[in-house]
């Protein structure tokens, strides 16, 4: 039998590969301990071997001269140590599994080649790779094509090869258990098995079935802006994980996982994605939510947080339209530049005495406009607190005269008064001098209060000023263009105004809020932020994304999104790709779509996909599994006791299963009730909570980017769902789902699932 001799001949080879491992392994080992315990040596006789001599400058010099010798030689040592280490580590990662792919190739008028693809790569001497690394630039071929010419990006341009093997292996502790020759991209019985296995609380890494869409996206290295749009599930943000980790590899030395920031739609979903790049060997990159990004700016604000957020109907959407916009925001770009001119809102600065301010608000406004035009606003901020500042000087002498400085002396024990002394034992010619030097002391002491609060723009009125600018909005755009009259755009201030009385903040105000305030002040933007990743971008408004870019002026951006999966901006969400274009040039922006689903079956693939009406092109990976069943029940109690036998039939196949509910308040519900039916499961009500293993409860706007065996979307009824723009909101839910799908309601069903077809669903 071929196939099995060629399997022998694998093993063979992996246990040579294996074996060389081992070897390298323990000589890794020994060199550490080497290193090790010379470091230890070195720091236990440090200052034995040292000249220790403070007397002479030369000698002093020599001292210092050791010093930096010996620090130097701890460094190497310890630097070897780290490579040691750092190898080790990836030798321990490849022990398991070296290699999970084979291709043999051959450059014109090169010998043929064969090479092996792992999770890292493996020499056994210099240049002599036993495995390469899946992010070397020759693996790409493995991922990109089919057998033939194939092409790919090496160092110094493009190279084309003959690839005339492609295989692929399951190993599981060092051995094949089986392997697959194929022509395909990535054969779909090598994805089937991965696909098959269960959901957990932890994403996992997609490095050995990579698919060629996924790939393009991952390897892509010249585009300024790359936009993903995806179905659901079709591996956007595995994507986003592997593109980091290529990304690191690739500008190793230029790049760490610290000049990479992503936005993910939850905390939930961090905690979901945090063992990807550890298992690759990489470190985590910054990973925040918008709204963390915003919040942390404003600690004496609360900003509308995800549930408010979702829970507000209140909203009117003309005025929502317009402040997500480009248009909003060029409208804050334009309104910053008059104020070079005119108009910026000062407050008084109070120290000691609030009737009569140290700094008045008019005499601050007049050094501020004092300067010639070419001053711009950064400029005008520092020179500004340099006047202030300066004048602070001035201000000493003055107030060393006034009542409260005589009173604060008279009130000091005698341990006070030491500390203000320059040495215990200082003279003065006379008490008057004595008391004008304290006086001095106590003055300077106390104003630097105010130079505190000159540092910190507190003189800037940010918030009068923001409502000054909406209050100039009708001046600056149309608003009959967006459907808004002059009243309601008035009566929509005065809104904002009341909620800043009470210390809150809206989503929709917070980044214009933001934006202003870093304009008025100048403030630095994060240069040094080299790739950002929007994952789940349906979800942010044109404003928050042109927000982000300006923050990071210097990032190259990633977006990924499913425009089908619109919770919180719904429609708007249509026209953000052409939004967000305007921001980049568009030679440097790449546009890839993924339309195959692979976290799902193809029954529900093929079943959720309806409930979109003309929604973006999604394609089923052949995967087989039940078909969605829809569980019509007559009253509340009808619907829970479905539900308990849903999570029992589950429970017994071993699928993890969501309970999604539509709002917070309707998943607390089932939690008592599944309580008082004494079943375990845990509530997730809200974003900061962790992933636990065994059935969850969840609002569906904490399920997003999340997926699980099975899902039962709850009460999917008329009463529930019933607007059209929820239909993204139930695409979200039923696409969490990548085995099985009960869908539980009452009475009618929502007639958003009217255009089913009757093969894809069966009735319970
Ligand atoms: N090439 C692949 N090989 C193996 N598994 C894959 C591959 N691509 C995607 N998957 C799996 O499909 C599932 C969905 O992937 P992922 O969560 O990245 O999709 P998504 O596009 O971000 O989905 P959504 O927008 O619905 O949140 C995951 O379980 C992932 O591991």
């Amino acid at each position: 039998m071929v196939k099995e001799t060629e399997q022998q001949k694998e093993q063979k080879h992996l246990d040579d590969v294996l074996g060389l491992i081992k070897t390298r392994q323990g000589q890794l080992d020994k060199s550490i301990n080497r290193a090790q315990s010379e470091a230890q040596n070195l720091n236990a006789h440090f200052f034995d071997d040292l000249k220790l001599d403070y007397d002479g400058y030369s000698t002093s010099m020599d001292t210092a001269l050791s010093i930096h010798q010996q620090q130097q030689m701890l460094q190497e040592r310890q630097n070897a140590w780290q490579h040691s280490a750092k190898q080790l580590s990836t030798l321990k990662r490849l022990e398991k599994k070296p290699y999970f792919a084979r291709v043999d190739f051959q450059e014109k008028g090169e010998d043929p080649e064969t090479i092996y693809i792992g999770l890292g790569s493996f020499a056994d001497k210099d240049d002599h790779f036993l495995i390469y690394d899946w992010r070397a630039p020759i693996s790409s071929i493995y991922y990109d094509g089919k057998l033939g010419e194939v092409t790919y990006n090496a160092p110094d341009g493009e190279q084309t090869v003959n690839m005339t093997k492609k295989r692929q292996f399951l190993i599981e502790d060092g051995k094949i258990t089986n392997m697959f020759d194929t022509n395909e991209s990535i054969g779909d019985q090598m994805l089937l098995n991965v696909l098959n296995e269960k959901s957990s609380t932890q994403m996992k890494s997609i490095v050995t079935t990579i698919q060629r869409e996924q790939n393009k996206i991952i390897r892509n290295t010249s585009a300024d802006l790359l936009f993903v749009q995806g179905a659901a599930g079709s591996g956007k943000t595995s994507a986003i994980m592997q593109r980091v980790a290529y990304l690191l590899y690739r500008y190793r030395g230029n790049l760490t996982s610290s000049d990479v920031i992503m936005f993910s739609p939850n905390q939930l979903f961090n905690d979901y994605v945090k063992n990807v790049l550890p298992e690759m060997g990489e470190q985590n990159m910054v990973q925040m939510t918008y709204w963390q990004f915003v919040s942390r700016r404003v600690p004496g604000m609360d900003v509308e947080t995800l549930f408010e957020q979702f829970e507000d109907k209140k909203q009117d959407s003309h005025i929502a339209n317009l402040k997500d916009s480009l248009t909003f925001f060029n409208a804050v770009t334009r309104y910053a530049n008059h104020l070079e001119k005119n108009g910026m809102l000062f407050r008084n600065i109070i120290f000691k005495d609030p009737k009569k301010p140290f700094y008045d608000k008019e005499k601050i406004k007049e050094i501020y406009y004092s300067f010639n035009e070419n001053y711009h606003l950064r400029n005008r901020i520092e020179t500004t607190k340099e006047a202030l500042i300066s004048s602070l000087n001035h201000r000493v002498e003055p107030e060393t005269r006034k009542a409260w400085v005589s009173r604060t002396i008279e009130s000091l024990d005698q341990e006070q008064l030491n500390k203000l002394y320059d040495r215990p034992d200082q003279e003065f010619e006379s008490s008057a001098k004595e008391e004008h030097f304290l006086a001095r002391k106590i003055v300077i002491n106390q104003l630097k209060k105010v130079a505190r609060k000159i540092n910190q723009n507190r003189f800037l009125n940010i918030r009068g000023q923001y409502l000054a600018f909406l209050r100039a909005v009708p001046k600056l755009i149309d608003l009959s263009k967006w459907n808004i009259t002059e009243d309601q755009w008035h009566e929509h201030v005065e809104q904002v105004k009341q909620s800043f009385i009470d210390h809150k903040i809206k989503m929709s105000d917070i980044s214009p809020y933001l934006y202003l305030y870093d304009l008025v002040t100048g403030r630095r933007t994060d240069y040094s932020m080299r790739y950002a990743f929007i994952d789940e971008i349906q979800d942010y408004t044109p404003f928050q994304l042109a927000y982000l870019k300006y923050n990071f002026p210097r990032a190259k951006f990633t977006m990924l999104g499913d425009l089908n999966q619109a919770i919180f901006t719904k429609d708007e969400s249509k026209t953000l790709l052409g939004q967000i274009s305007k921001l980049f040039d568009p030679k440097k922006t790449d546009v890839v779509q993924l339309t195959k689903s692979y976290r799902s079956t193809k029954e529900l693939t093929d079943f959720t996909k309806q409930i979109l009406r003309q929604g973006e092109k999604i394609e089923a990976f052949d995967r087989q599994g039940p078909k969605p069943a829809f569980y019509k029940r007559d009253d509340k109690n009808g619907e829970y006791d479905a539900l308990v036998d849903i999570l029992k039939e589950n429970d017994e196949a071993k699928l993890t299963t969501a309970i999604i509910t539509k709002t917070l308040e309707q998943a607390q519900k089932v939690s008592e009730e599944l309580k008082k039916r004494n079943i375990k499961a845990t509530l997730v009500a809200s974003a900061n909570q962790r992933l636990v293993e065994g059935t969850l409860i969840m609002p569906s706007y904490l399920a997003k980017g999340l997926e699980f065996d099975a899902v039962v979307a709850w009460d999917v009824s008329k009463d529930d769902y019933h607007e059209l723009d929820e239909t993204q909101l139930l695409y979200t839910i039923t696409s969490r789902a990548m085995y099985k799908l009960d869908l539980i309601y009452k009475n009618q069903l929502s007639p958003l699932f009217d255009n089913l077809d009757k093969n894809t669903y069966v009735n319970k």
